[in-house]
């Protein structure tokens, strides 16, 4: 059960007030019980010990009464017994003190005894403690205490001497007293202390035995002793006795008024408590009100921080101060909050809280707008993150927070057409112990991790490349040095460089140069591009390309400068041997009587020699850079272009080019060799070519001696065969004849006219038969005196036969031959033959089949043709 802050302070007062009055009651208490007891006890010593002065005037009394009784006795009374009784009889003092009398004689023998005893024995009493006593004191003597025969009660015997006027022993006077008489103790045994104690007579000495008690059956009886721990017990002693008078009180009556007070001590305090209880509970109740006030606003606060607060502020006491004071903390509280809200929604990084199931409670606008979320909130758990992503992330932030630890991730959000990188940091909220959530920032670093990116590659970069790149103070310390740089100054990859000044790798020349030309320049526009030398760790001086970077601090000053240096000895040398190389080329292309270009992969020329110039009319400034189209036009493009694809395609290629050029009717002969770097792949080509105009006339020239007959200038055989083969291969020739002529007879103009009437007989036989044909058909002299003549483009076969038939004819007419006439004759075979679609005669077979029709002219008397009797077709 709760307790509220009432109840509470009405059992801390009451509480209190018990404790208090406890405290207060049990020192009360303990006081009150010494004082009772003490008072008690000194009552009870007062009162006991003026019972005891009182027995002990008493036992005086009957001391004095006796002694004074047994003065007047002498030998003469006791030796007259009748006058000796009488005397006893009549001692009034005697009479009324004792219960009887008696008188001893000096060796103890009972004289007599008052009033009488019955059965009249004697009696010797010399033991007896009384008479012992009183003989040898001298004084009165008093006996233990007895067991009265006669009333069953305790008594004691009293002795006093009998002295004669010598002072001679004349025995005693004795009287016997009853202790429980009204004149000795009376009832004293009955009477109480306090209401339940009693009064008890013990004798002193060795064995005490009770002369008093209440109870009688103790009397006489050895004493019990053992009273209980809390008992009052007085003792007094009784004067002229060996008794002692005890007061004993029992504890229980001692504890009883004690007891009664502890009662009502507590009833009180109880009582007393429970009203101050009550008392308190209605105090503090009433005082706080306010503070139940207080606690209800500040519940509404917590529920709606934003709502106005609804406390006393009025009051002048603590109540009021605690008021005032919480309404200014949430007045300064609502304003931080306003400050936080503001300053976390200003700032860049996205701020969030999330409970311990990963839902977002709170999120900056920063935060929303990383994820692409609309200002007005996260609203439901989850939305920031998808559900697969929000377990996993979800695991290590518990992990993490065990471990007491933040966590760091980067994760990838889409949202429209951006693709952001957020970087998070998560840290457990543990509040007395206990997870209470998680809060966090998300940095969007998509532009850095790009940044970094270009970084980690231009690092790489600088780490991969040969060419070396050095950061330097602007007092020339170095700050970095890539690998290259340091392989190259040998320098171990670790070793630290700042205490290495950049002149170290240079030349003087280049440190005054720097100071005088390098770093100015590079103050004025920020870089400067040019060559310098450097010197690497074997002391090795190189020319480098060398670019120099000036960098600038925020207040815009330069603040270190980078270099970056390649050498470049080996490009130079390479460089110098190109341009020897290129000259020697120049030298020999201009030497060689070739027109020699060459061009690039593009088409355009990017070489041409002198040659090239002369034979095209052109200078090479109109030529180099351009292509074959825009120097020579469309046409020339066209003529060479198959040749160009295939040197391009990598092959050499040879060809011909007649009509080139301005110079018509000339012939070039132009070679292309594709150009190829070392991978193999083709940059272009070169072109030589060769003016073979004079080449080719020539070579005409040969062509047409080697086809004609040297003794008439007609065909020879080859001409024939040559011509033959061609009006064979050529579609629009038709109809052919081949005229197999062999003249007849001819031998005899040899043998009779000589070898040089038979020449010029074959001369002017091969004119004659050369009138006979058109200028399309073909005659030639086979040999000796046979001839041939080919008819193309024949209209129809007859006309082979009429040719035939005019060269028989011809043949037959006289020659003249240095005043001669000689006669011969000829004989013609004849084959007739057309080229037509999917026909072509062979011409070998053409040539057989003449010669067999010229054999049976010959066979069937000379002087005639034959004409072969197959079909066109046959023919074929
Ligand atoms: N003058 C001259 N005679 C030649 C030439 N070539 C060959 N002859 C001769 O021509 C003659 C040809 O022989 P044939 O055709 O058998 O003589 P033929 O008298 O005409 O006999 P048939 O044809 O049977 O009528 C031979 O005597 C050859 O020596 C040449 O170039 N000039």
């Amino acid at each position: 059960m709760k307790l509220t802050l009432e109840t509470k302070a009405a059992w801390v007062g009451a509480a209190l007030v018990v404790a208090l009055m406890g405290v207060v009651g049990s020192i009360q208490h303990r006081y009150i019980a010494r004082d009772v007891k003490t008072l008690l006890q000194a009552q009870q010593a007062a009162l006991a010990e003026s019972v005891a002065d009182s027995l002990g005037d008493k036992v005086e009394l009957y001391r004095g009464v006796l002694e004074l009784s047994a003065t007047p006795i002498d030998a003469a009374l006791l030796s007259d017994e009748p006058r000796l009784r009488r005397f006893l009889t009549r001692a009034t003092g005697l009479q009324a003190l004792f219960e009887g009398t008696f008188v001893v004689s000096p060796s103890g023998d009972v004289l007599l005894s008052e009033p009488r005893r019955g059965d009249g024995r004697p009696i010797n009493v010399a033991d007896r403690d009384y008479f012992v006593g009183a003989m040898r004191t001298g004084q009165v003597s008093l006996s233990a205490p007895v067991m009265s025969r006669v009333r069953n009660q305790a008594a004691v015997l009293m002795a006093a001497p009998l002295r004669a006027r010598d002072g001679s022993f004349l025995g005693v006077l004795g009287g016997g007293i009853e202790i429980e008489r009204d004149n000795l103790l009376g009832r004293l045994g009955a009477l109480p202390v306090g209401r339940t104690g009693h009064y008890e007579i013990v004798t002193r000495g060795g064995t005490p035995v009770y002369v008093a008690h209440p109870d009688r059956a103790l009397l006489l009886q050895p004493e019990r002793g053992g009273y209980g721990a809390g008992d009052i017990v007085t003792r007094k002693a009784v004067r002229n006795t060996d008794w002692e008078l005890r007061a004993v009180l029992p504890a229980w009556e001692v504890e009883a008024p004690i007891q009664q007070a502890q009662r009502r001590l507590l009833l009180q305090l109880t009582l007393l408590g429970g009203a101050m209880a009550a008392l308190a509970w209605l105090a503090m109740h009433r005082l706080l009100r306010p503070l139940t006030a207080l606690h209800q606003a500040m519940r509404a606060w917590r529920a709606s921080p934003d709502a106005p607060l609804r406390l006393q502020t009025t009051l002048r006491d603590e109540r009021g101060d605690l008021a005032r004071e919480f309404e200014a903390m949430v007045k300064e509280w609502r304003q931080r909050q306003a400050e936080v809200a503001a300053v976390s929604d200003a700032s860049p990084l996205g701020l969030f809280r999330a409970g311990v199931d990963g839902a977002i409670t709170y999120a900056n606008d920063a935060y929303l707008r990383m994820h692409g979320l609309p200002p007005a909130g996260p609203g439901a758990p989850g939305l920031w993150m998808a559900p697969d992503q929000r377990d996993a992330a979800l695991a290590s932030w518990r992990e993490a927070a065990q471990r007491r630890e933040g966590v760091r991730s980067v994760r990838c959000v889409q949202h429209g057409d951006r693709r952001a990188t957020l970087s998070l940091r998560c840290a457990p909220l543990v509040v007395d112990g206990r997870l209470e959530g998680f809060v966090g920032t998300v940095e969007d670093i998509t532009e850095r991790a790009a940044a970094d990116e270009r970084l980690k590659a231009v690092n790489a970069i600088f780490d991969a490349t040969t060419d070396y790149v050095v950061q330097a103070r602007l007092d020339g310390h170095l700050i970095y040095m890539n690998p290259a740089a340091r392989r190259a100054a040998r320098i171990g990859p670790h070793d630290a460089v700042g205490h290495r000044h950049f002149s170290e790798f240079h030349p003087v020349s280049v440190r005054e140069r720097f100071a005088a030309e390098i770093l100015p320049h590079v103050r004025q526009h920020g870089v400067w591009v040019g060559e310098t030398a450097v010197i690497d760790g074997s002391g090795r001086e190189a020319v480098a390309s060398h670019i120099v970077l000036g960098h600038r601090g925020s207040d815009g000053r330069l603040s270190h400068f980078s270099a970056m240096l390649r050498d470049v000895s080996g490009e130079r040398a390479t460089q110098q041997e190109q341009r020897r190389q290129a000259a020697t080329l120049r030298s020999v292309t201009e030497a060689i009587p070739a027109m020699v270009a060459a061009v690039g992969h593009d088409g355009r020329y990017r070489f041409v020699n002198s040659a090239f110039e002369r034979w095209h009319g052109v200078s090479r400034d109109k030529v180099i850079g351009r292509t074959v189209r825009e120097v020579f036009g469309d046409a020339e493009h066209r003529r060479h272009e198959a040749w160009v694809e295939r040197v391009l395609a990598g092959e050499s290629v040879r060809y011909e080019a007649g009509d080139a050029g301005p110079q018509a009717q000339r012939h070039l002969l132009i070679n292309l060799v594709p150009l190829r770097l070392d991978d193999a792949s083709i940059d272009g080509y070169v072109s030589v070519g060769y003016d073979i105009s004079e080449h080719k006339e020539h070579a005409a020239r040969l062509e047409a001696l080697s086809r004609t007959d040297a003794l008439t200038g007609v065909l020879n055989r080859a001409g024939l065969q040559h011509r033959l083969d061609k009006l064979l291969q050529d579609r629009r020739c038709g109809q052919l004849a081949l005229l197999y002529i062999d003249l007849d007879h001819f031998k005899p103009v040899n043998d009779q006219h000589g070898h040089q009437a038979g020449d010029t007989l074959l001369r002017q036989f091969a004119q004659r038969i050369q009138a006979l044909v058109r200028p399309t058909d073909s005659v030639a002299r086979l040999g000796g005196d046979e001839f041939a003549i080919l008819l193309s483009h024949l209209r129809e076969p007859g006309n082979a036969d009429r040719v035939a038939g005019k060269v028989v004819e011809a043949a037959q007419r006289p020659f003249d031959i240095d005043g001669l006439r000689l006669r011969v004759g000829a004989s013609v075979g004849v084959v007739l033959a057309a080229v037509e679609e999917g026909a072509r005669p062979d011409a070998t077979a053409l040539i057989a089949q003449a010669d067999a029709m010229l054999y049976q002219a010959k066979r069937a008397g000379r002087g005639r043709h034959m004409l072969a009797a197959s079909t066109w077709s046959e023919l074929a």
